[in-house]
């Protein structure tokens, strides 16, 4: 920056601070509303707009909604003359420093958002959370920026926003994320909040749990003692009918209780069958809000910031050539990223145009249509591996069995939508932990010993071709 423009920042700078004094000042500003104010940024002045940057929407829609005319009084009163607003919302705000959080957060948004009279199961309830399922480290684009905007403000103002928010794409698109990243920051901004993230299924079989060993007590707790209950891929509650009604009157006793419910599935509420006609129209209540496959930019960015995060080098051209193989789902957009770095560890060599055109020529990539199931994982992992499926199954921790069994979690993880506690229950009823645990030694595995690298690509490529009658 050169003097000039040092010196214009300063002086924009400082006539943006007195704004703000102005609005502190003002009464027709609620402290709410200051706390948000004190989020923006003025970032230029052009003519006679001004450039705020704001970390969301509905720090957007409280300066040009809410506080308009004390904005506008505020900055004529600074500017000397009309000055107008031109908000941009720029996620990379995101997270604020703390003491902006203590302003922004209740108890003017929620004041019967207290800590509870016991405190949560935090430990519990943190693992249910992936730390790698942030806002930071979600990137927006235009097929996912309204999803992403209500999942900030619901996580902002809890059932004040939207109630339910329901979240629908196909898979591998970013709705779990979304979730997570919701019940993180919930938690940041509310001290003591009760937050439990579930997918349908551990909902489905602590539901069945329940009504086996205490009727039903134990889940009635644990359900309906949370400020935010973050529900994800209800299309799986399809057909099951005593679940589903559970689930109907835990959502109706959260909702009447002002508390917030966010939903995700891979359809919208109407075109969900197996579904009561009243359970899809409460799903209609707040918002609908769906997720569109990114396009390439978006894609870049994603492999990026991926690639950063996990501190893996990859020059841009590369990045760029990834994305424009793969286009429908995240998840293997991200796995491929995985083996490009991986071979090219392996092979002590930089990543490259030409690497990753080599090792994406090995990976079938067209495959957009292609439905893979967890039975056909476990069937042609144990052929390759010379095993039956039993085996693989079973409680056995022979070396050869511990690597199929592991690399078939992997895979299950990246060729299909299942969740984690699924991918566990297929595979012999291990717990979700041991699904992370795979994943991880798989992807750590194949960057430093090369026949496991072989071992999953050709499984993968078996896979895929058994998958289309080849
Ligand atoms: N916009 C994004 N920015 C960064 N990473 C993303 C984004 N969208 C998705 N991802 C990543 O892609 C992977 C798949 O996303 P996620 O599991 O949230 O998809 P999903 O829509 O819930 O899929 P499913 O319906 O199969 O559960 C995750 O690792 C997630 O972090």
């Amino acid at each position: 920056m050169g003097p000039e423009e040092a010196n214009e920042a300063n002086t924009l700078g400082s006539s943006w601070r007195r704004v703000v004094r102005l609005l502190e000042e003002d009464d027709r500003v609620s402290p709410r509303q200051r706390g948000f104010v004190s989020l923006a940024q003025a970032q230029g002045l052009i003519g006679s707009t001004l450039l705020v940057a704001v970390p969301n929407e509905l720090t957007r829609e409280v300066l040009q909604g809410q506080i308009k005319s004390a904005l506008d009084d505020a900055l004529r009163s600074v500017f000397s003359e009309d000055i107008r607003c031109a908000i941009d919302v720029d996620t990379d705000m995101i997270p604020v420093r703390e003491e902006t959080f203590e302003a922004v957060k209740r108890p003017e948004i929620r004041e019967d958002l207290r800590p509870a009279p016991t405190p949560p199961t935090t430990s519990q309830e943190v693992s249910r959370l992936n730390p790698k399922y942030v806002f930071d480290t979600f990137v927006i684009g235009a097929s996912n920026r309204f999803a992403h905007a209500a999942a900030v403000a619901v996580a902002e103002a809890p059932a004040k926003a939207y109630n339910p928010l329901f979240i629908y794409g196909d898979s591998g698109l970013g709705k779990t994320h979304l979730l997570h990243a919701i019940g993180h920051y919930a938690r940041r901004l509310y001290n003591g909040i009760r937050v439990r993230y579930v997918n349908s299924e551990e909902f489905t079989n602590d539901f069945i749990n329940s009504i086996r060993d205490d009727e039903g007590t134990s889940f009635k707790t644990t359900y309906r003692n949370v400020d935010l209950l973050l529900i994800d891929d209800i299309q799986f509650l399809a057909g099951r009918n005593a679940t589903q009604e559970e689930f109907f009157h835990t959502f109706n006793a959260l909702h009447n209780s002002n508390k917030q419910v966010v939903i995700t599935s891979d359809q919208p509420p109407k075109m969900l069958h197996g579904f009561e006609d009243r359970m899809k129209s409460r799903f209609e209540w707040g918002l609908l809000t769906d997720i569109q496959p990114p396009e390439l930019e978006t894609r870049i960015a994603i492999l990026r910031k991926k690639a950063n995060n996990d501190g893996l080098s990859a020059p841009d051209d590369a990045l760029e050539y990834i994305a424009s193989r793969i286009s429908a789902n995240i998840r293997e957009l991200e796995g491929a990223l995985i083996r490009v770095t991986a071979f090219a560890s392996l092979n002590k060599q930089p990543v490259d145009v030409a690497l990753a055109e080599m090792v994406l020529k090995d990976l079938i990539t067209d495959d957009s249509a292609l439905e893979i199931t967890a039975e056909q994982i476990l069937t042609e992992t144990a052929a390759y591996f010379k095993l039956s499926v039993e085996e693989l199954n079973s409680k056995s921790r022979t070396r050869t069995l511990v690597t199929a069994r592991q690399i078939a979690m992997y895979l299950c993880r990246e060729l299909t939508d299942m969740s984690l506690p699924k991918i566990g229950q297929v595979l012999g009823g291990r717990d979700h932990t041991t699904v992370i645990h795979a994943d991880r030694k798989i992807r750590e595995l194949m960057a430093e010993r090369r026949a496991i690298y072989n071992q999953v690509t050709e499984l993968t490529n078996k896979i895929k071709q058994a998958q289309r009658g080849l």
